[in-house]
């Protein structure tokens, strides 16, 4: 993959910060699960890093507060004159599920006020790719502009913001290209985790533009106020490239301060200043800081997470309201980063479908995987239930407490495994007599209790307080389960130009092996043949990651092909004799 690289950074000089390898991590598929944690809390403390004489923007950067206050204020004329305007949020995958959890989340807040809902949200894939994984549209630029177009038709002012963590999917570039093409109406803003001269600057099939260019141009247009990139760098995520961790924290931290700010600005008459921006950011900080204090009870269920995925069995995340949608989202992404199944790690959610809002409505009707309600957990997952499953409970205290101990009663009945994340704000004692029921049915109780006096809305921060544990979770069972080869996704699937390039170089580091020997092997695993037909290597990327779509552990069998010289075959029942492919994996890498 090609980046746009005039600075040279001070390792892996190739690859933008969002894909390389962070150090903090690198064994991080040998460590326990209380080195697990730590290790993630290492690399999210590195979030708010400081940025005093380093390459790179950071998130306290002067630059990237001055943004942050211009885009507010943008906000804000539109939050005040709302006819014929709109405020479109829009990403791929976790980016994507994101724009919608903000863009309810703020909708919601109008509507109590008696404000119409101005936020819309886009997310490559439609609704579908909200609860499960829809890697190839993501590489599809007209896809995002006829989907901006459709939801902004006949609107006279549009602030898009467009979010890309590694600054690469060509669908939000279309996105941006457009706005930039229609400066009367559209203005954007990019909201990304990358310097920008590291955008990604590969050819995109049918387009003059790349995501690169189209950067440079938006800071062209940035130098007039008509256009914004928000975009400082969190350092390498803790599983390379895995953008759901840091990246989707900071586009959270990021736009709930904005539109936070914005909101206060217009409906409570605080102004937007730097120094609200600055303290609002330190809150986020304190909650990082906040959850990692209960680094152990964390631990807790990383390891028992981890021991049912080892057996087979299966993650369960009953939630309610919003940190319900964030379990979704955590369990969504274990497919393309771990090569996970949908029934490994399944989120459900109160009111499934009815309280989500989301713009096609109920999906039930697209298979098994889209039963997110309590009641399809009761009915399709409850009855096959044993101790060897996990369910977490994930709530607060502003939630149907009662409901919560009902639904643990009847988990009880199933499993021992049964434990609880919840979060309350400090001199809350209504809640507290069925909080005592709940914890004594529970292995373990991660009881967040929060100063109703901090700066920063508190459901923002129990958010991103349960995403951080929720990460770890899913993370850190896959780790144990040995679905991480040092700190890279072995298993990842090659299901977008992006992870396909990720693959292949993946594949080159691993084995030593030239790139195009890497590709062509890589090509054998994906359409399941010994020898590449004319028809295949005369094919492009597009159809490749088609292809990829109907088979699993792609990379693990070329690797093992690379390393070994065996077949396409022989690497199978090597597989297939050890299952766990870090250890098949790594047998062979010791071996050779
Ligand atoms: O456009 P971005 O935000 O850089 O990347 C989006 C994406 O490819 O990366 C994530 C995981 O790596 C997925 O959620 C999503 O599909």
């Amino acid at each position: 993959m090609l980046f746009c690289v005039s600075q040279a950074p001070d390792y892996e000089p190739t690859l933008p910060v969002s894909e390389k390898t962070n150090p903090l991590t690198r064994d991080i598929d040998q460590a326990s699960a209380s080195s697990i944690v730590k290790m993630l809390k290492a690399c999210d403390t590195q979030m708010f890093q400081e940025g005093a004489g380093r390459t790179y923007q950071r998130l306290f950067s002067d630059q990237v507060i001055t943004t942050m206050m211009e885009v507010a204020k943008r906000v804000e004329v539109i939050l005040k004159d709302p006819e014929d305007s709109l405020i479109v949020l829009s990403g791929c995958g976790t980016s994507g599920r994101l724009a919608f959890l903000l863009g309810s989340g703020f909708n919601k807040e109008l509507r109590k006020m008696n404000q119409n809902p101005i936020y819309f949200y886009i997310i490559a894939g439609g609704d579908r790719a909200l609860f499960s994984s829809q890697e190839a549209p993501e590489d599809d630029p007209h896809l995002g502009t006829l989907s901006l177009k459709k939801i902004c038709e006949g609107k006279k002012r549009v602030l898009f913001v467009g979010i890309s963590c590694g600054l690469s999917a060509p669908f939000v570039a279309g996105q941006l290209e457009f706005c930039l093409q229609h400066p009367d109406v559209y203005t954007p803003v990019l909201i990304g985790f990358n310097p920008a001269h590291q955008a990604r600057d590969e050819h995109i099939p049918g387009c003059s533009f790349t995501f690169c260019s189209v950067v440079q141009r938006m800071q062209e247009f940035a130098k007039s106020q008509k256009a914004f990139l928000i975009n400082p760098a969190v350092g390498p995520e803790a599983i390379s490239g895995s953008s759901r961790m840091k990246g989707g924290s900071a586009t959270k931290i990021l736009l709930e301060i904005v539109l936070s700010a914005a909101h206060a600005a217009t409906f409570s008459h605080t102004p937007v200043t730097y120094k609200g921006i600055l303290q609002h950011m330190r809150a986020y900080e304190a909650t990082v800081d906040m959850t990692y204090a209960q680094s152990e009870g964390i631990t807790t269920l990383v390891e028992a997470a981890g021991q049912s995925l080892r057996c087979g069995r299966s993650v369960c995340y009953l939630g309610w309201g919003s940190l319900a949608l964030l379990a979704l989202i955590d369990a969504s992404e274990c497919h393309p980063t771990f090569g996970a199944a949908y029934k490994d790690v399944r989120g459900f959610i109160n009111g499934g479908y009815r309280d989500l809002n989301n713009s096609e409505g109920a999906l039930t009707s697209l298979g098994p995987e889209f039963g997110i309600a309590h009641e399809d957990f009761l009915h399709s997952f409850l009855p096959s239930l044993n101790d060897q499953d996990i369910v977490l409970l994930i709530y607060t205290h502003s939630d149907d407490v009662s409901e919560v101990v009902k639904l643990a009663r009847r988990v009880r009945e199933k499993t021992s495994n049964l434990h609880a994340v919840y979060h309350q704000s400090d001199g809350d004692p209504a809640a507290s007599l069925q909080q005592e029921d709940i914890s004594k049915l529970c292995l373990s109780t991660l009881d967040f209790t929060w100063s109703s006096s901090a700066s920063g809305c508190l459901l923002h921060m129990w958010e991103l307080s349960t995403k951080l544990v929720l990460n770890a979770v899913s993370t850190g069972a896959h780790v144990l389960k040995g679905k991480i080869y040092r700190n890279h996704m072995i298993d990842v699937q090659v299901t977008n130009s992006k992870l396909y390039h990720r693959a292949t170089r993946l594949l080159q580091k691993l084995s030593g092996c030239p790139e195009p020997q890497c590709e062509e092997v890589l090509l054998k695993a994906v359409y399941q043949v010994e020898e590449l037909s004319m028809d295949i290597t005369s094919s492009d990327i597009t159809r490749h990651t088609h292809a990829a779509r109907n088979t699993t552990q792609v990379v693990p069998l070329a690797l093992v092909c690379l390393l070994t010289g065996c077949s396409l075959m022989e690497a199978k029942s090597h597989i297939k004799r050890q299952p766990i492919i870090r250890e098949a994996v790594a047998v062979i890498i010791d071996m050779s």
